[in-house]
């Protein structure tokens, strides 16, 4: 098959070598020029690893649609529906959307799919299937054991991208008909391992974390059933497994930006010093709308929300959250 990646950062470089190595033919576009030549020379543009020869990057965005009709989505969901507009305008066929992203947008709080059937005329878009789990690309790209999900509401679809991803010798991917228990699994944990980071950074230890984790899935629980999500969903890969890898490991961006927040900086800094994604802060804004404007009691996402944009000390966050009106442990 031919595949276009969009977006040829860590993890959408990454893909590409499994496509490869499933014997596919990809196009990797990004605006970044930089990652090209580095594509192109055969480098993987953030890690120390060869790549593939058949792995190639282009910065011509009219080249990279017209190359397939299969679309990997791997820009950040800021970039999202940016992209989404230009695509719309160039492509001609009717097109499948792989997105791997993992946002939710603030104000409108839309997920990806919501995004794509808004900026995707009804003829040009065949289908629609997210790609998520626990997955660091520094991982799969040393082709170390990784399972994923292939969720789409259209069964058929989510089998054959099942077949296109899966390898026998590391990647293992299940399908899922709960698109929006994996959408959002995927997308709040990212807020949770903000979260997770800020605990480490102010020096608390393992019961904390395993404390954030928990409360963590049962915040994703109330948000994956208040938008018509299954709650079991929360439970498997797409929800606690992408939540564990994330929230417990210093590779994740998220865990990252959250441990600078509980050493000090603020967000300006953060971005400053990290310039990838990190999903997380975005999506702490929009369950934070969520919160309020459906009533859901999100107490860790909404602490976390105070500090980072409205200048809480992260101490005395930490206290507001131990110092609520004790209670049983509910969902
Ligand atoms: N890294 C990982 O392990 C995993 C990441 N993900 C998700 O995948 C998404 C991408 O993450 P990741 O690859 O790590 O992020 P990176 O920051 O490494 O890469 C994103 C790339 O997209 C580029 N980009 C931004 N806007 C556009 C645009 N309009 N058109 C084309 N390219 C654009 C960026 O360029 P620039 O830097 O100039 O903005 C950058 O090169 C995120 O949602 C993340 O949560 C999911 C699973 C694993
Ligand atoms: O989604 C990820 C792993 O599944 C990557 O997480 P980070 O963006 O925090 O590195």
């Amino acid at each position: 098959m031919h595949i276009s990646i969009i977006g040829g950062g860590a993890w959408g470089t990454t893909l590409g070598q499994v496509l490869v190595d499933n014997g596919h033919q990809v196009l990797i576009y990004d605006v970044k020029q930089e990652n090209i030549d580095k594509i192109n020379q055969k480098k993987h543009p953030f890690f120390d690893t060869i790549l593939p020869d058949e792995v190639v990057a282009t910065n011509s965005f009219d080249e990279a649609i017209n190359f397939s009709t299969y679309y990997i989505l791997s820009v950040p969901t800021k970039a999202i529906r940016s992209v989404l507009k230009q695509m719309n305008e160039k492509i001609s066929k009717p097109s499948v959307f792989i997105n791997v992203s993992k946002g939710i947008e603030p104000h409108s709080l839309k997920r990806v799919s919501e995004i794509v059937e808004e900026e995707i005329d009804h003829e040009k878009l065949a289908g629609f299937v997210a790609l998520t789990g626990p997955s660091h690309a520094e991982e799969v790209i040393l082709r170390h054991l990784t399972l994923l999900v292939a969720a789409s509401t259209n069964n058929e679809l989510a089998i054959d991208i099942q077949h296109v991803f899966s390898n026998e010798q590391y990647l293992r991917v299940y399908t899922s008909n709960d698109l929006i228990g994996s959408e959002v699994g995927g997308a709040v944990k990212n807020a949770i391992a903000v979260i997770s980071g800020t605990c480490t950074g102010l020096g608390l230890g393992e019961n904390a974390r395993a404390a954030v984790i928990t409360r963590g899935i049962v915040e994703i629980v109330r948000v994956v059933e208040l938008m018509g999500g299954n709650k079991e969903t929360a439970f498997g890969l797409t929800g606690i497994g992408d939540l564990i890898v994330t929230a417990s490991s210093e590779h994740s961006r998220n865990f990252q930006a959250g441990k600078k927040l509980g050493l000090g900086q603020s967000l300006d800094q953060i971005y400053a010093e990290q310039k990838q994604t990190i999903e997380g802060i975005r999506t702490i804004e929009a369950m934070h709308d969520l919160s309020i404007k459906y009533h859901v009691d999100l107490p860790m996402i909404n602490i976390a929300f105070d500090i980072i944009f409205n200048g809480l000390p992260v101490k005395e966050g930490l206290q507001k959250l131990l110092s609520r009106d004790l209670k049983s442990e509910d969902f």
